[in-house]
């Protein structure tokens, strides 16, 4: 017979699949079993769509009766877009329910377990928790602060340069590295960077390297509004992009850019506070940010403390020079006592470059 734990493995591995699909909805993954056998497995693939515990259920139809079910995350109890999970576990009469994390929404918590514990199904919780809570690390910090789950990512050389001393960076990192940026962007609701980052590169923000990912949406940080009328975000009408100005940029101004595929989002202060932009972005359902530079934006995130993951690519190629811009801006820290600090979750290779992901260590 094999362990509880194999089968949330599996379960686990089905949610992946949901990964950058089911914003705002957590991903989550159900497996079946019967006298030792996988009889149903299923994921959670999109918003709206069946939870996955439907889609097990379904693919074990009457096997389900009597058998037991791992799902990664609690069961829903309540009313959402689709019949709570819960009844449906209870009305196909399976006999136990192996749950690895509870729901972090606190109107939610534990109901679940309770429903299913007074219809007689035996419940044990929290098999593989650690390994299920990092799945949904963007919907836990989402419902938890109603506010974008931010990566910060930049690319620099092995002496911490982003660009030389005359602004160019291209390329600083690999074909491989930047196709795993792409990877990374599909992942998120929003890309953001500063409005220096688009006059200096005219990047796209798009997902490329990745065959039939949607684009997120492109957020530029443009507190007098300069973002150029030519430019790619602004013309290229892949996706939508964002331009937030600061309260006094004037409505004649604002107007050269409609038309354009361009929403402007005026903030009510001359400058662009970041936690305000954040709880705007919560609002409008972004649930997960990747803030790409350049140097002054990372620095006014950081200064924020408003940074949950950094994903550093290094190169090996030394740049050089005092004027070489670095990857953090803005006026950063006088002490060591007060510095950012991390804990290193993961270094590979790419190609020839260093991939370090970090999460700040919050005390
Ligand atoms: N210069 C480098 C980067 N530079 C990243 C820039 O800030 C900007 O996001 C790029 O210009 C993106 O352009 P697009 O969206 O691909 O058209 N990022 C990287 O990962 N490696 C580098 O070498």
């Amino acid at each position: 017979m094999k362990q509880d734990e194999y089968y949330m493995r599996f379960a686990i591995e089905l949610a992946k699949a949901g990964i950058g699909q089911t914003s705002p909805n957590p991903v989550v993954g159900a497996v079946v079993v019967k006298n030792g056998e996988i009889v149903g497995f299923g994921a959670h693939l999109k918003a709206g769509e069946p939870h996955a515990e439907v889609h097990a259920l379904r693919m074990a139809g009457e096997k389900a009766k009597d058998a037991t079910v791992y799902v990664t995350l609690e069961p829903c109890s309540h009313y959402g877009k689709t019949p709570p999970c819960a009844d449906l576990l209870i009305e196909t009469g399976v006999k136990r329910v192996i749950i690895a994390t509870t729901d972090p929404n606190p109107l939610v918590a534990g109901k679940g377990i309770a429903k299913l514990r007074q219809a007689g199904i035996e419940v044990d919780v929290g098999i593989l928790k650690q390994e299920a809570d990092e799945l949904n690390q963007v919907f836990f910090h989402y419902i938890a602060t109603k506010t974008p789950f931010v990566t910060l990512k930049y690319a620099s050389s092995l002496d911490g340069k982003i660009a030389t001393k005359t602004g160019e960076s291209k390329w600083i990192t690999s074909e491989a590295a930047r196709r795993d940026v792409h990877r990374h962007r599909q992942l998120h609701d929003a890309i953001l960077v500063g409005v220096n980052t688009v006059i200096a590169d005219n990047p796209s923000l798009t997902v490329r390297h990745v065959k039939g990912a949607k684009n997120p949406i492109r957020i530029i940080l443009d507190t007098h509004l300069r973002t150029p009328l030519d430019a790619n975000v602004v013309n290229d009408g892949e996706v939508e992009t964002w331009i937030v100005v600061g309260s006094m940029v004037k409505e004649e101004k604002m107007a050269q850019y409609s038309g354009k595929h361009v929403r402007i989002i005026k903030m009510n202060q001359p400058k662009i506070v970041i936690d305000e932009l954040l709880k705007v972005l919560g609002e409008k359902q972004i649930t997960s940010l990747f803030v790409e530079g350049g140097a002054e934006v990372h620095g006014s995130f950081i200064e924020a403390k408003a940074v949950n993951q950094v994903i550093a690519y290094i190169a090996p190629k030394v740049i050089g020079g005092k004027d070489a811009p670095a990857p953090i801006g803005g006026s950063g820290f006088a002490q060591m006592a007060d510095v950012m600090n991390l804990k290193i979750k993961s270094v590979e290779t790419i190609g020839p470059d260093l991939k370090i992901v970090a999460l700040p260590i919050t005390d």
